[in-house]
């Protein structure tokens, strides 16, 4: 993993590609912040959340020791409009014995479209995600997804997105997706 982390940080240099920042954090800094959001965004589902439990959330992948759970990085290239995430699926994620869970590598490519998606239209939601697993992706191996913007039409981002192996022979999933920018006018 440090290995292709030092290989796409070597492509940065030029500025081609972009390290996104690591966000072992909330969005948001502060709660008021957070209340805004939600009251701005998810109207309906404002009424429902618990405040108080709002204050302990965390960015669900990055919930783990070192080491155990979603290891990755993302890369962006602003040209190309593709997000590369470099991911590692530690030992917590084992769903049939010695491969990833379905729902880990759901999770990931969700994380890896929809940044990419944020990243070209600000606050968006997924609307629709469609994978095909082809291959049974391996525990504690390392593995890049490969997501591309492919068009934008009004509200409507549509991006697809492939798992594949280090060295790129093996095909382990691919993935469409459907992302919707939030209209705040609206009452989601
Ligand atoms: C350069 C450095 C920058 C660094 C930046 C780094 C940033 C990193 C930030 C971290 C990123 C982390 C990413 C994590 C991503 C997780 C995202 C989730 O899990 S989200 C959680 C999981 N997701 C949720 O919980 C979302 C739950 N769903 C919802 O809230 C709503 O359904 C909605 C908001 C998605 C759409 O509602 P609404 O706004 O009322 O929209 P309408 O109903 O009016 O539809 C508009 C259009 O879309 C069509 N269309 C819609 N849906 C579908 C569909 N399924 N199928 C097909 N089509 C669909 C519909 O037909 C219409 O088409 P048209 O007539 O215009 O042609």
């Amino acid at each position: 993993m440090r290995l292709l982390f030092d290989q796409f940080m070597k492509k940065c240099e030029d500025g081609s590609w972009i390290h996104l920042p690591s966000y072992n954090y909330t969005l948001f800094q502060r709660s008021q912040d957070i209340s805004a959001f939600i009251h701005a965004y998810l109207p309906t589902a404002s009424k429902l959340i618990n405040e108080e439990k709002l204050l302990q959330a965390k960015i669900f992948t990055r919930n783990f020791e070192d080491g155990l759970g979603f290891e990755y990085v993302m890369f962006y290239n602003d040209v190309e409009k593709r997000v590369v995430c470099v991911f590692e699926g530690g030992p917590y994620l084992q769903g049939m014995p010695g491969c990833l869970h379905g729902g880990a590598i759901a999770t990931m490519i969700d994380a890896t479209v929809g940044t990419s998606a944020m990243i070209a239209e600000g606050i968006v939601m997924t609307a629709n995600l469609n994978i095909n697993f082809k291959r049974p992706v391996p525990l504690c191996s390392v593995v890049l997804i490969n997501s591309q913007l492919d068009k934008i039409e009004g509200r409507k981002l549509f991006i697809s997105c492939n798992v594949q192996s280090v060295d790129e022979k093996t095909l382990y999933t691919e993935a469409t997706s459907l992302f919707i920018k939030l209209d705040p006018e609206k009452q989601v």
